[in-house]
């Protein structure tokens, strides 16, 4: 463990704050609202690319060490929180997508960037563009390497980021993420490698890419997102507990029942191969759907989708299938539909539909 932040490739260029760089005419204005990951970490040496500190390095310093970001765009940093993000909560997901829609609403901001560790950015991300309502963009980044690392990624992935934000013809495009030189829709994008650079990957491919400050696309998202959203994060106070339960050979029910027990509002199911149960845990799921608890069918498998009354009589059992999304997504899917209602037919066609 890292206790102090050493002087940093990045850090060290102490530049003066972008923010305060002089506005170049007709800039467009980014705000970066900082959570903490492995982009504000830092090693002990250079050759400290995976043993580090997560959440050291203020935005002021990280923004201050990419004086590049003045060529780009009018930056101004906020420290949100500085975490990990395998710790945020339902609390810091509420709290950031308020912050965010507030920004969006303001004429003096074009665009966002949200900086954030890389395990559950994808989640993140997908709460954005599935509650923040506006067409300016949206962009989620982090890195996988600490600033004080050889190759560190975390300088480039910035930047992109913050050139995302700013460009006209990001608009209306919902949330994006830019990692290792791609732009990825919020809702396709995964976390799907660790320790490489080439981490995030959607089955879906990535909508395009931003080259030396320039973006180019190759495709737009489908599902319904931001504008087209019928989930808005100004008039969300909490979120219904939805919990995840992952199969495996051998599954017992325990932790089902438990998650029942806990008041549970939804079970998501990361379940084998095309979203199958095992027999013996399918009356455990029966029980807590009759008690009122909704059952999502996903699939621990990462790629492809579950069908509906494929290996499971979703009809008769009154489930739905969480269609293409990681179990994980598709908790705060459910989450937020909770949140509108209890009727099964509603969620599956949401789950359609997002
Ligand atoms: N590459 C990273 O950002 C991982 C660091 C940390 N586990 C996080 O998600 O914040």
């Amino acid at each position: 463990m890292v206790d102090s932040v050493p002087a940093t490739p990045v850090a060290a260029a102490a530049a003066p704050a972008a923010a305060s760089q002089p506005a170049q005419q007709g800039q467009r204005n980014v705000v970066v609202l900082a959570t903490g990951g492995t982009i504000a970490g830092a090693g002990a040496s250079a050759m400290n690319s995976a043993t580090y500190s997560a959440a050291k390095v203020p935005v002021d310093k990280l923004l201050a060490g990419l004086p590049e970001l003045s060529k780009v765009a009018q930056v101004r940093g906020e420290q949100v929180f500085q975490i990990a993000s395998e710790s945020f909560t339902n609390d810091n997901l509420l709290v950031l997508a308020k912050r965010v829609s507030a920004l969006v609403k303001q004429p003096d901001v074009d665009g966002v960037v949200i900086t954030h560790g890389t395990d559950t950015l994808a989640e993140t991300a997908y709460f954005l563009s599935l509650t923040v309502h506006t067409n300016k963009p949206i962009v989620v980044v982090g890195s996988m390497r600490p600033g004080t690392a050889l190759s560190a990624d975390g300088a480039l992935n910035l930047v992109n980021a913050v050139s995302v934000a700013a460009s006209k013809d990001a608009e209306g495009k919902g949330v994006v993420v830019t990692m290792n030189d791609e732009i990825q829709t919020a809702r396709d994008v995964n976390k799907d490698v660790n320790i490489k650079t080439s981490a995030f990957q959607s089955q879906w491919g990535p909508l395009g890419m931003v080259v030396e400050g320039k973006n180019y696309w190759f495709r737009a998202p489908v599902k319904r997102h931001t504008m087209q959203s019928e989930f808005n994060i100004d008039s969300i106070t909490s979120l219904p507990a939805v919990e995840v339960v992952y199969s495996y050979g051998n599954v017992p029910r325990t932790a089902i029942d438990a998650f029942v027990g806990t008041g549970a509002k939804a079970i998501v199911h990361a379940g084998t191969g095309n979203g199958s149960v095992a027999d013996r845990i399918v009356p455990a799921l029966q029980e807590a759907r009759s008690k009122g608890v909704q059952v999502i069918r996903s699939a621990r498998v990462p790629y492809g989708f579950v069908l509906r009354n494929a290996e499971q009589p979703d009809d008769k059992y009154d489930w739905v299938v969480a269609h293409d999304l990681r179990p994980e997504k598709a908790r705060l899917l459910a989450a937020l539909a909770l949140t509108k209602t209890n009727d099964p037919k509603e969620i599956q066609r949401i789950f359609w539909e997002y």
